[in-house]
């Protein structure tokens, strides 16, 4: 069984991160160089003026000279401030890509799996917004966060060396306190307070998914007062978790700016008491004010900090939720079109904390001849869709076999088996793009003339060309140009362009008419012989195009065979059965035995003996 494993500790997380940004790290030290050098220009930049304009009201100095000496630092300080911002901003998007580089490959091989079981809103979120915010970290806080330390360290030695530490050791004390306090009150409450934050975010951002996704049901049902109540209240949520890391954040800041003004005033307050050249306070005065910006840069990271490690959590977890399905050693090359098996297959869908839910596949064995067109029908829920995604791997079967010429489809690589078994259901999407590049999706190569092949086969060339732009036309957001059969008509062609050996259709003909149904059923049918085609529908009158028509109840083949035996009204009366049935078994335990007689007997009077029935 797959198993999820723990969450690492921090460190680790950080350290996962750092394997995955690792070409980015020597330019992101060139980028810190950079700002050092910038910020102790900035020093240098503030003392000189405040100290030199000091000294010619004293009057010394020469102005030529000072107003030079000014231009040459700000100019060197812009250069350093241009490549450190250059560099900085190179180093965060390489980053950008390298995550998300990352997390697409790690999460491409879960797909379709990984993204069936997850909140939509949360693999989007991830994606973009927490990526985002860990190249934030590459952006905004390692550089100002290791600057702030060294430039601070290094002024006041440089000034305790230059001016005395009696002058500067309050200036000392209180930038101590803001590099090495002020940051850290709170961090905890407020990483954990941020986790909450990201948290009520993200059901937010799935609420607004879904309502965006379903909008036409929102409205078809006139719940648009009840979607908007609820995310005021989510937002509201979003708004109380973000108070405390904001309330500390606003504190931090506060301290910060007491703590600047502390020292500058105990410069001049202690200079003035020490008889200090005035030019030397107020240098010191002016720098000491600059310092204060590195404690502020720490204090502004922090904050992204916590978003920043937070989100990283989430996408280490991302990228390591189990692979519920692996490539297998071998490519599908199928010249022919195969036989498709089933044997004694069970499934469960794996439950929110991993554990498996009620098993939707109870013992299914079915076979479909190479070439043949077999058919499933059952009532929603009965478990149709799950055999199909079990042959196209989303999962893997609990036990039992689903196999392909004889082969178990483990054997295949993910992507050979995707491209042979083909499916086309009422679900596909339709890019917001024409109609000739939507044609192209799975084959990018095809002429202009295999396009109206597929057309004409789905019945649609003929609108297609009574339309002003032809294949050039746009479809709108997923087909929303396009009428419902026609959307599903292209994606059938789409499908076909692909020339798949087995052709999957779920309810590809629900918003068809009977009579375009059945033309395109003929035009199926003669297209191409080395196709084996595995069909879901509702509409019991399609079984008569099929070589096996299989009916599946509560996840079991309660009725297996040929079109002579299982007609229409077979099936009819097959539920009529069942439904009396289940009726009468929650009405009385005691009719229990002879509900299931009746069921057993209506269902072998229309089997023959190839069918399997299972009660
Ligand atoms: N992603 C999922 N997670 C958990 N359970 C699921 C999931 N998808 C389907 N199921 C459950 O598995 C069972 C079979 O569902 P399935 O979609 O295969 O039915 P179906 O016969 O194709 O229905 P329909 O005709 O409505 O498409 C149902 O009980 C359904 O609730």
């Amino acid at each position: 069984m797959i198993t999820a494993q723990p969450d690492p500790p921090l460190h680790d997380i950080v350290r996962w991160l750092l394997r995955i940004t690792r070409p980015v790290h020597p330019l992101l030290l060139v980028s810190l160089l950079c700002r050092i050098i910038n910020l102790l220009l900035d020093l240098v930049l503030f003392g000189l003026a405040a100290g030199g304009v000091v000294h010619m009201m004293t009057g010394g100095g020469n102005p030529g000279m000072l107003a030079a000496a000014l231009v040459a630092v700000a100019l060197s300080k812009a250069a350093f401030y241009y490549f450190e911002q250059f560099t900085g901003h190179y180093v965060a998007f390489k980053a950008l890509e390298l995550l998300r580089t990352f997390v697409y490959a790690k999460i491409w091989p879960k797909a379709p799996a990984f993204v069936t079981h997850s909140r939509s809103g949360d693999v989007l979120t991830s994606l973009t917004r927490d990526v985002d915010r860990i190249e934030v970290v590459y952006a905004h806080t390692f550089a100002p966060v290791i600057s702030a330390y060294v430039v601070g360290s290094l002024a006041i030695l440089i000034a305790g060396i230059l001016a005395g530490w009696k002058l500067i050791w309050v200036v000392g004390l209180c930038l101590a306190l803001s590099l090495f306090v002020v940051p850290y009150i709170g961090a905890r409450r407020s990483f954990n307070q941020t986790q909450a934050t990201l948290e009520a975010r993200r059901n937010l951002a799935h609420h607004i998914t879904d309502t965006v996704f379903g909008v036409d049901e929102v409205i078809g049902y006139g719940r648009e007062s009840e979607r908007i109540a609820e995310m005021d209240q989510l937002g509201g949520e979003v708004c109380r978790s973000a108070r405390t890391p904001r309330n500390l954040v606003a504190f931090r800041r506060g301290a910060n700016v007491t703590l600047s003004l502390v020292a500058t005033i105990s410069v001049v307050w202690i200079g003035m008491g020490m008889a200090e050249s005035p030019v030397v306070v107020a240098a010191v005065a002016a720098a000491s004010l600059r310092l204060f910006k590195g404690p502020r840069g720490i204090e502004d990271s922090v904050g992204y900090l916590d978003h920043s490690l937070a989100a990283a959590r989430r996408l280490w977890e991302m990228s390591n939720a189990p692979e519920r399905v692996s490539d297998g050693p071998d490519e599908l090359a199928l010249e022919a079109a195969p036989t498709v098996s089933f044997q004694s297959v069970h499934y469960g869908y794996p439950g929110a904390d991993g554990s498996a839910l009620p098993d939707a596949i109870i013992d299914v064995s079915l076979q479909v001849p190479a070439g043949g067109h077999a058919i499933l029908v059952g009532r929603s829920g009965s478990g149709k869709s799950t055999l199909i995604q079990l042959l196209q791997r989303h999962d893997d079967p609990r036990s039992g076999q689903v196999a392909i010429d004889g082969v178990p489809v483990d054997r295949f690589t993910l992507d050979s088996l995707r491209r042979n078994v083909v499916a086309v259901s009422q679900k596909n999407q339709l890019l917001a793009t024409t109609l000739a590049e939507n044609l192209r999706l799975g084959a990018p190569d095809a002429t202009d003339d295999e396009l109206w092949e597929a057309l004409a086969i789905v019945g649609l060339a003929d609108e297609v060309q009574a339309m002003p732009e032809g294949l050039d036309t746009h479809t709108g957001q997923n087909g929303s140009a396009l009428s419902g059969g026609q959307a599903q008509r292209v994606c059938l062609a789409r499908a076909l362009l692909m020339h798949p050996k087995i052709l999957v259709l779920d309810e590809f003909t629900a918003n068809l008419n009977i009579e375009l149904e059945d033309e395109i059923r003929k035009a199926l049918a003669k297209w191409d012989s080395e196709l084996t085609i595995i069909e879901i529908t509702h509409r019991l009158r399609a079984t008569a195009h099929a070589d096996v028509i299989s009916v599946l109840d509560q996840g079991r083949i309660v009725l297996s065979g040929g079109p002579a035996d299982v007609t229409p009204e077979a099936i009819e009366s097959l539920f009529h059965v069942r439904q009396r049935s289940i009726q009468e078994h929650s009405g009385t335990q005691a009719t229990e035995g002879r509900s299931s007689a009746v069921r057993c007997t209506a269902a072998r009077s229309i089997a023959t003996g190839t069918n399997t029935f299972t009660s």
